[in-house]
């Protein structure tokens, strides 16, 4: 599996999120339900430092409810609130406000014990790409957007754009660089189009989904992807590997071209279209 990054790109967002991140005091991380740990960059914990984090899992309507559960239970078991998310319709953005606005009474208290006047919060979203960052912000913001101001000392134009009177926003979202250590991870990432400047073939990728989703349907029975795979395109992805099967979905549907049956599995994928899947389950 051939994933391609350009690292001029990697080294830029990264100096990029940075600085973003120097501005704020509390960090909104989203991730993508279908793969929660692979849109974690272990390096998250060292950039957001001592300020304070609200893990959002968004994208919460594209995996089962059922594994949702699972996740949630998994994150609290270690220590961590997950506040899961379809920011595209609005859904818990909600209670992501209100974790962030109780961080704004503690930073205002610690304010307060050193003599200091209480002022809003500053916050960011970063996330990696297309994770649903803008459609957080976007919901975040309402129809409440006031005011935009540029800070000095910041190359880029960065604006605050205030959510209520103890939340400002960074009206840009901090992307996070892709991991480049991690091969599995990438195929996942492309295969959910979370991937950014990345070049990868979809022959290989949808490949790659077919397989992982016959592997989810054993390891989570109930799930019932491979079913839908079967009655929309018909071959039966447990009979083959992942590349024969897309080798039969372009015979038997497009003239025996690959490159479309792989791009199509990849969209319906994305889209919604094959149902709810996740791709990743809490480890054990
Ligand atoms: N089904 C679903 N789609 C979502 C959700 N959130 C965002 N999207 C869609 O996902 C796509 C990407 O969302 P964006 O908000 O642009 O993602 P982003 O992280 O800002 O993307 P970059 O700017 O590329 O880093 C858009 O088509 C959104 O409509 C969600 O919770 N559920």
């Amino acid at each position: 599996m051939t994933i391609q990054w350009y690292p001029g790109h990697i080294a830029k967002a990264e100096r990029q999120l940075k600085e973003q991140l120097k501005l704020v005091d509390v960090v909104l991380e989203v991730r993508d339900a279908r793969i929660p740990l692979t849109t974690h960059h272990p390096q998250v914990q060292e950039w957001v430092g001592s300020k304070e984090r609200v893990l959002v899992i968004n994208r919460v309507d594209t995996i089962p409810k059922l594994v949702e559960n699972e996740w949630r239970t998994w994150f609290e078991e270690r220590g961590e609130t997950p506040y899961f998310t379809n920011a595209q319709q609005g859904d818990g953005v909600r209670a992501v406000a209100q974790a962030a606005k109780s961080v704004s009474d503690r930073v205002n208290r610690r304010r307060r014990d050193r003599g200091m006047r209480p002022r809003p919060v500053r916050a960011v979203v970063i996330g990696f790409p297309n994770v649903g960052k803008s459609a957080l912000i976007n919901r975040l913001l309402g129809r409440r957007v006031v005011e935009s101001a540029r800070r000095p000392g910041v190359t880029r134009q960065l604006r605050w754009v205030k959510i209520s009177k103890e939340l400002e926003l960074l009206d840009a979202p901090g992307v996070i660089p892709t991991k480049l250590d991690d091969p599995q991870g990438a195929v996942k990432l492309a295969i959910c189009d979370d991937i950014g400047d990345a070049a990868y073939e979809n022959l290989l990728v949808a490949a790659e989904l077919v397989e992982l989703i016959c592997f989810m349907d054993d390891s989570f029975p109930g799930m019932g992807a491979a079913q839908t795979l079967k009655s929309r395109y018909d071959p039966d992805p447990f009979a083959s590997s992942g590349e024969q099967y897309i080798h039969a979905i372009a015979a038997s549907r497009y003239q025996g071209d690959v490159e479309r049956a792989a791009r199509q599995l990849l969209n319906d994928f994305r889209k919604g279209l094959l149902g709810a899947i996740a791709l990743e389950l809490p480890p054990i």
